[in-house]
């Protein structure tokens, strides 16, 4: 019998057992699933995290003989996006978050540089065909509404999860917040993305951690603010403002893929070496700019998850790749997109594709 050699981690992302409906002991048990992608939910953006409460996170998850393959994210605090005086002490927090994880041997970092918003949907229940509920995503309908009301509407319709990036206290200071960005255009915010990530490279080379920015979601911006990383062109240029191999990417296939224009396979291969993460999953397009998510299934959605793990496996992608978003299937309540029994199946389906890749390749 032929062993299969993983040499890509499969993982789940995970929220803390305080805010997940999913169990460490669940995960464990999803053939191929090794580690977890996850982060302290209770910190903000711009606090220090204490290596006691780090090494307490990385003990619960080693208890239930899982690995904590990576975190997902540190935020990074708008005053920093934003390129305010303040900055340098928040990068100076950042750098310090940076050591305690890296002293405890945590070597990746997930995070975004979006804006106000993390990823945005108008939907996080739409009902599609079969029953199953998925978020969704119409420019028409975001159009309409009032971006301060937005962190209202996510709220309400989170099935009382607090959504990951959504997080109650940036919700208080939107309006402030959207007058602090109002000079920030693309080349300000791509700048104060370099200096930042100028700065902590030292550490990351210290301690080898290899900073892994996510794609913007949707690939595209929204309610006017500045969107700077979702075309090969801008996340080229930044891995050549940044060098370093630590300046690498969370590689995420449904956010990249909101956008049709986006070559996915062509990336993955453009990128090589400095992709870090993955996340892969699956959406259909309904039209310009409205898309809903879909099963990881290539047949279910508009991407081609085959070609996509393909390029993953021709670059010899050896870092953790986690299901991205799952549907909302067999009456599961859960945060919208990260229940157990969705991303389950979405995990074994690209294991799959990739033992067969293994043994053809
Ligand atoms: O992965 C995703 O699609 C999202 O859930 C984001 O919240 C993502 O975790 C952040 O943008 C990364 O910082
Ligand atoms: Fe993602």
């Amino acid at each position: 019998m032929k062993v299969v050699k993983f040499i890509m981690k499969m993982t789940l992302r995970w929220f803390g057992s305080k805010h997940d409906s999913v169990t460490l002991k669940q995960i464990r048990q999803i053939p191929g699933c090794v580690g977890v992608i996850t982060t302290l939910y209770d910190t903000k953006p711009g606090e220090v995290w204490s290596p006691e409460a780090i090494k307490a996170m990385k003990k619960e998850i080693e208890a239930d003989g899982l690995e904590l393959s990576g975190i997902e994210s540190v935020n990074i605090h708008d005053d920093i996006k934003i390129g305010l005086p303040t900055k340098d002490q928040y990068i100076q927090n950042y750098i310090e978050t940076l050591e305690n994880l890296g002293k405890e041997g945590i070597d990746l970092v997930c995070y975004n540089f979006m804006p106000v918003f993390d990823w945005t949907r108008s939907d996080l229940a739409k009902v599609r065909p079969d029953g199953a509920t998925v978020l969704s995503y119409d420019q028409e309908l975001v159009d309409k509404i009032d971006p301060t009301k937005m962190f209202d509407q996510m709220e309400s319709s989170s099935n009382g999860f607090a959504l990951p990036g959504w997080e109650p206290e940036r919700l208080a200071r939107v309006k402030e917040l959207f007058e602090m960005y109002e000079d920030v255009n693309e080349e300000k915010l791509f700048e104060n993305l370099v200096y930042f990530l100028k700065a902590i490279m030292p550490t990351c080379e210290k301690y080898r951690i290899k900073m892994a920015i996510h794609q913007d979601d949707p690939a595209w911006p929204v309610f006017g603010l500045p969107r700077i990383i979702n075309t090969k062109e801008n996340i080229q240029r930044l891995l050549e403002a940044v060098p370093e191999v630590n300046n690498g990417l969370t590689l995420c296939t449904g956010s990249l893929g909101s956008n049709p224009d986006n070559d996915i396979p062509d990336m993955i291969r453009s990128f090589k070496g400095r992709i870090h993460f993955g996340h892969v999953r699956n959406l259909i397009h309904l039209g310009p700019g409205k898309f809903d998510e879909a099963a990881h299934l290539s047949t279910d959605g508009s991407l081609d998850m085959y070609e996509i793990m393909k390029a993953f496996h021709e670059i010899g992608m050896e870092g953790p790749i986690r299901p991205d978003h799952g549907r909302a299937i067999w009456d599961e309540v859960s945060m919208p997109g990260y229940g157990l029994y969705d991303r389950a199946l979405g995990a074994t389906y690209l294991n799959g594709i990739w033992e067969a890749l293994e043994k053809t390749s």
